[in-house]
C-alpha cells in the first residue's frame, strides 16, 4: 500500500484516540494533583479564574466555525455548542454555571467575569484556539475539538476528586462539570462522524492529526501557565524563605 494512501475510519480514530491520549492534560501534573486532594483553596481559585478565559473563547471559536460552513446541515448540528455555553436567557449556560462555580470555591463571581486576572500566558493559550479555528480549515477545526472526546472521564474524576478531597467547596456548584459529561460524549461523537467523513486524503487525515496535536499543546499550557502563577504552597514558602 502506498504511504500516501489513507487510513481506514478505524485505523483513522485509533491514531486520533492515541494521539489524544498521549497528551491529553489529564496527565499534566496540576490535574494530577487535583485530583489527589494536593491543590490548596488558592491554587482551585487560580485554575478557576484562568479556565474562565478557556470557557469564553469556546461559544467565539464556534461561531467562527459555523462561519466557515457552507452546510445549513452542518450548521444546524453545530449551534447549540453556543447556547450550551451563551444559554438561551441571561443567567443560563456553561458559563453561567462556571460563575456559580466560581462563587462555590470563595471567588466573587463578578470578578471573575471580569477577567481582571487571567494570567496573560493564559491568554495566549486561549487566543491560541482561536487562531488555529480562525486560521485552518472547517476540518482542522472540527478535528481540534476532539479532546472532548476525553474530557468526559477527566470530569467524571474531578467531581469524584473534588466531592471527596475538597469539603470546602459548594458542592451544589459542581454541576457545570455533571452537565458536561454527557454532553462532552454527544459533542466528540458529533465531531469525529464529521472528521471521519470528511478527511478523505492522507494530508487531510495527518492535518486532523495535527490539529488535536496542537489542542492539547494549548490545554497543556494553559494549565503550565496556571502552575507557575499559583506554586505549591510549601514551594512558595520556600520561594519566600529565599526572598
Ligand atoms: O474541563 C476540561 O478539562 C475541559 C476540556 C475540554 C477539552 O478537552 O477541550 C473542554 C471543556 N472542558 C469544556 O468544558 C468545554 O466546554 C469544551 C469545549 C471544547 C471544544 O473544544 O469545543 N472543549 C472543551
Amino acid at each position: 500500500m502506498s504511504e500516501d494512501a489513507p487510513l481506514s475510519r478505524e485505523a483513522f480514530v485509533e491514531r486520533l484516540r492515541a494521539e489524544g491520549a498521549r497528551r491529553y492534560h489529564d496527565g499534566h501534573s496540576f490535574h494530577q494533583r487535583m485530583h489527589r486532594g494536593e491543590l490548596s483553596q488558592r491554587e482551585i481559585q487560580g485554575w478557576v479564574i484562568n479556565r474562565y478565559y478557556y470557557q469564553t473563547r469556546i461559544p467565539i471559536k464556534d461561531a467562527l466555525l459555523l462561519s466557515k460552513s457552507e452546510d445549513p446541515g452542518f450548521r444546524r448540528l453545530w449551534i447549540h455548542r453556543i447556547t450550551d455555553h451563551d444559554g438561551a436567557r441571561e443567567g443560563e449556560g456553561g458559563l453561567a454555571l462556571w460563575l456559580r462555580l466560581a462563587a462555590g470555591v470563595g471567588l466573587d463571581p463578578a470578578e471573575v467575569a471580569g477577567l481582571g486576572r487571567v494570567e496573560p500566558p493564559v491568554r495566549f493559550a486561549c487566543d491560541a484556539y482561536v487562531t488555529l479555528v480562525r486560521e485552518r480549515s472547517l476540518l482542522e477545526g472540527v478535528a481540534s475539538s476532539l479532546t472532548e472526546f476525553f474530557a468526559p472521564d477527566l470530569m467524571s474524576r474531578r467531581v469524584a476528586a473534588w466531592e471527596a478531597h475538597y469539603p470546602w467547596v459548594d458542592q451544589g456548584t459542581l454541576d457545570y462539570f455533571k452537565s458536561r459529561v454527557t454532553r462532552a460524549r454527544t459533542d466528540s461523537h458529533e465531531a469525529i462522524d464529521f472528521v471521519t467523513a470528511h478527511a478523505v486524503t492522507r494530508a487531510q487525515q495527518e492535518a486532523c492529526v495535527a490539529a488535536l496535536v496542537r489542542k492539547c499543546e494549548i490545554l497543556w499550557a494553559l494549565l503550565d501557565a496556571v502552575e507557575k502563577a499559583y506554586p505549591p504552597a510549601e514551594k512558595s514558602a520556600r520561594g519566600a524563605c529565599r526572598g
